[in-house]
């Protein structure tokens, strides 16, 4: 494994693991990357983006104030935006997840230890701008945006409303006599809220609207609008904007409000794909889904499989690594301290967060792939496949954003004390991606529109109708009798998918029970919605088995032997790992037994027994450079305690042997003369 200092002096037990490992490192680096060429590119532009420094701070990020931190996060934005146009514009030609490589997004964590003011910009602005415009208003405003000439952001959220997207409040009424919208922020709970880099950072940006013609009103659409002077960047008259205030994280996005007083805006900046208002008012609808004004968001849920695969890979690394170089207890009163991995609850909580990983990685891959094979049907004007879509892309999102959070939180209690420190990296890990488990749809909020796609099917698969690809299994779900327990890898699945079925059975039958008993079917389904979450994650639980499984067979074919066998041990993991969480369930819904789940549970723990030498292998092999991870606990080299301690010398409070507020405080209240 390459990295930037190759004269280090790497912590002797850390030496120790790398020697210990089994299997080749690069081979399974590659697999995480999907394919060797990929990874050749991505080093290629962590080299370019990151060797000349510019990633750093004179002073970290966590001593600023949050005047000071925003500037810097916008300082290092503009200096990475202007590489990606120049170094980095040629090298980004990989498979891509449109707008720019996932692989130049990540590089772009270096920058930053919370986000950077920009990511709306590159993440929603111009997403929405290439999915929901014509190609008239693309060609004008697209190349605008990709050359950062306009920077944009996508204003949706109100104070009101974020879920229910249909109850915005903000106006967009039709002027046939000046040909403009005018929008208009009717109430305090109309306001706009949350968008990125709203507060500050955007002159445009992408604002969703209720719109009003001819005195008819025709749901939420997105319009595109200039908020800010584009030379002085005063916000326009009509506009009332500003900065949300701290959060929990994303301190460096400016999170924004935004209120409109009759502020009007010319026809052409509704983005008119997928529904047009022409100059005298007549509304017409264009697409034939009415959901498509919903892409943008789609798209992002898709992304964020992704951003959380490689958000839980750093906070896996970190624990992993910490874990091999820190020793604590005796439990054998003549032996050395061991190292905290050898103990099996420490390898309990970490080998599922490196599993979980690269599940997800390979999900993410999948998914994406499904997408643009459902993007490309749009395009010729069929829409069939977007409700099963929509389904998948909610609970995929749902289940490995909530998971991935937790993991990370595992991780940092698996770190003990040191893992609090902000030093460590996985604080602002957690803050970041415990945000994604909210935005971009609500996780009970989107298992339960999967929720909607199972019952459906269910009740499809009851009349004997075909079944889309991803609930097939939905077919079985009649046969009356419990489903037989095999603890093979695809017996586990098929268990996943029983649990699955099952759950959705329950559903309906209780569903039809209360509507018998008089419910109307909107308090019936209100009635039955935390078992309908609960069939929406076992749905996405055996989808995720499935992928990870057949994704691992077919990408290990070629692989040398070792590398089969310790990828295999990950995914069976992974499989163990669930059916023990969900061993209530499968008592439920198959045949296993208690003597089975007890050998399960043993079986699991020499797994976990096998992995343990190529555990610092395995985060190894997720190649994030020390830049990456900002982290004291997880750098490649384990200098642990060193970096703590420089780091705790860097502290503003450190300057001074004795602080003002002795002289100012302590000394009076000491003295007893305060
Ligand atoms: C690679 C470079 C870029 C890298 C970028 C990195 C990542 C970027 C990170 C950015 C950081 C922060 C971004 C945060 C941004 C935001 O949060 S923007 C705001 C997002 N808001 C939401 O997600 C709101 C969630 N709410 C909804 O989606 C909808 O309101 C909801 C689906 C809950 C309900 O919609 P309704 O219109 O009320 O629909 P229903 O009546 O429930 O359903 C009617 C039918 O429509 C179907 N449906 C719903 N949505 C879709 C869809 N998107 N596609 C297809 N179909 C859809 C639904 O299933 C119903 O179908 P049925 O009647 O059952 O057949
Ligand atoms: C860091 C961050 C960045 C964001 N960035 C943006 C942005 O750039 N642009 C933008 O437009 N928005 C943004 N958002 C807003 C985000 O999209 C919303 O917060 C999110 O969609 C959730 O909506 P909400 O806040 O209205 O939650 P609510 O819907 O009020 O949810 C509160 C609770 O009610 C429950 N609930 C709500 N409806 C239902 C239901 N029908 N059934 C069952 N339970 C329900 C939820 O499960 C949840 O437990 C951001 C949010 C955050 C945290």
């Amino acid at each position: 494994m390459t990295q930037t200092n190759n004269n280090m002096t790497v912590n002797p037990d850390l030496a120790m693991e790398r020697a210990k490992c089994n299997f080749n490192v690069l081979e399974v680096t590659h697999i995480f990357d999907g394919g060797e060429r990929n990874t050749l590119q991505r080093k290629k532009i962590e080299d370019v983006a990151l060797n000349s420094g510019a990633s750093k701070d004179a002073l970290g990020e966590e001593h600023m104030s949050p005047k000071e931190k925003y500037e810097n996060a916008v300082r290092k934005s503009c200096i990475y935006a202007t590489m990606m146009k120049n170094e980095l514009a040629e090298l980004s030609g990989l498979e891509s997840f449109g707008v720019s490589s996932p692989v130049i997004r990540r590089t772009a964590d270096a920058f930053f230890k919370e986000v950077s003011p920009f990511l709306l910009h590159l993440g929603m602005f111009v997403p929405t701008i290439m999915g929901q415009c014509t190609p008239e208003q693309q060609s004008y405003w697209l190349p605008r945006a990709l050359d950062m000439q306009i920077i944009g952001t996508y204003a949706q959220t109100e104070l009101g409303h974020g879920t229910f997207i249909r109850g915005l409040e903000t106006t967009a009424t039709y002027d046939p006599e000046t040909e403009e919208f005018v929008l208009h922020s009717p109430t305090l709970s109309s306001y706009k809220w949350w968008a990125g880099g709203l507060g500050k950072t955007v002159n445009y940006c992408i604002v969703v609207a209720q719109l009003y013609t001819k005195g008819e009103c025709h749901g939420t659409h997105p319009f595109i609008v200039q908020i800010r002077d584009e030379d002085t960047h005063v916000p326009l008259p009509g506009i009332k904007v500003g900065e949300i205030g701290p959060k929990m994280g994303f301190n460096t996005a400016d999170n924004g409000f935004l209120g409109f007083d009759h502020y009007r805006i010319p026809r052409e900046h509704m983005l008119m794909k997928n529904a047009q208002v022409l100059k005298d008012g007549t509304y017409v609808k264009v697409a034939r889904h009415g959901k498509l004004t919903y892409g943008t968001m789609v798209f992002v849920r898709v992304v964020l499989v992704n951003e959380v695969a490689f958000n839980l890979a750093k906070a896996s690394t970190i624990a992993v690594r910490y874990s091999a170089i820190r020793r604590q207890s005796k439990p054998k009163p003549d032996e050395v301290e061991p190292q905290i991995l050898d103990y099996v609850t420490q390898q309990h909580k970490l080998f599922i967060a490196i599993a979980t990983a690269h599940a997800l990685q390979l999900c993410s891959t999948w998914l994406w792939e499904s997408f643009s094979a459902v993007l490309a049907q749009m395009k010729g004007g069929n829409t069939d496949t977007l409700p099963e879509f929509h389904a998948l892309s909610s609970c995929l999102k749902a289940i490995s954003t909530s998971d991935s959070a937790h993991l990370i939180e595992q991780c940092r209690h698996a770190c003990g004390g040191h893992g609090y420190m902000i030093s460590s990296g996985i604080p602002n890990l957690y803050n970041f991606v415990s945000a994604t488990r909210t935005y971009e749809g609500d996780y009970t909020v989107l298992l339960l529109q999967t929720a909607r796609f199972l019952v459906k099917a269910y009740e499809q698969a009851e009349a004997k109708k075909p079944l889309t690809p991803t609930v097939s299994y939905l077919a079985h779900a009649f046969s009356g009798s419990r489903a037989t327990w095999d603890n093979s890898p695809d017996g586990i699945i098929r268990s996943f998918q029983a649990l699955a079925a099952g759950k959705t059975a329950v559903c309906v039958t209780n569903m039809r029970k209360r509507m018998r008993a008089g419910l109307s079917q909107v308090d019936a389904w209100e009635m039955s919605t935390i078992q309908l979450v609960a069939a929406a994650e076992a749905h996405c639980r055996a989808v995720i088995a499935d992928t990870y499984r057949k994704e691992i067979v077919r990408l290990t074919a070629n692989s040398s032997p070792n590398v089969k066998v310790v990828m295999d041990q990950l995914t069976t993991l992974y499989l163990y790992y669930w059916a023990l969480e969900r061993t209530g369930d499968l008592l439920m819904f198959t045949s296993v037994s208690q003597k089975d789940l007890v050998d399960l549970q043993i079986a699991y723990e020499e797994l976990l027994l096998k992995i343990r030498p190529n555990a610092v292998g395995l985060v190894d092999a997720f190649d994030l450079r020390d830049e990456l991870l900002h982290s004291t606990l997880g750098s490649y080299d384990g200098r642990v305690y060193e970096r703590l301690m420089e780091e705790a010398l860097k502290s503003p409070m450190n300057k001074e042997p004795v602080s003002d507020a002795y002289s100012k405080y302590l000394r009076p209240m000491m003295k007893g003369k305060l």
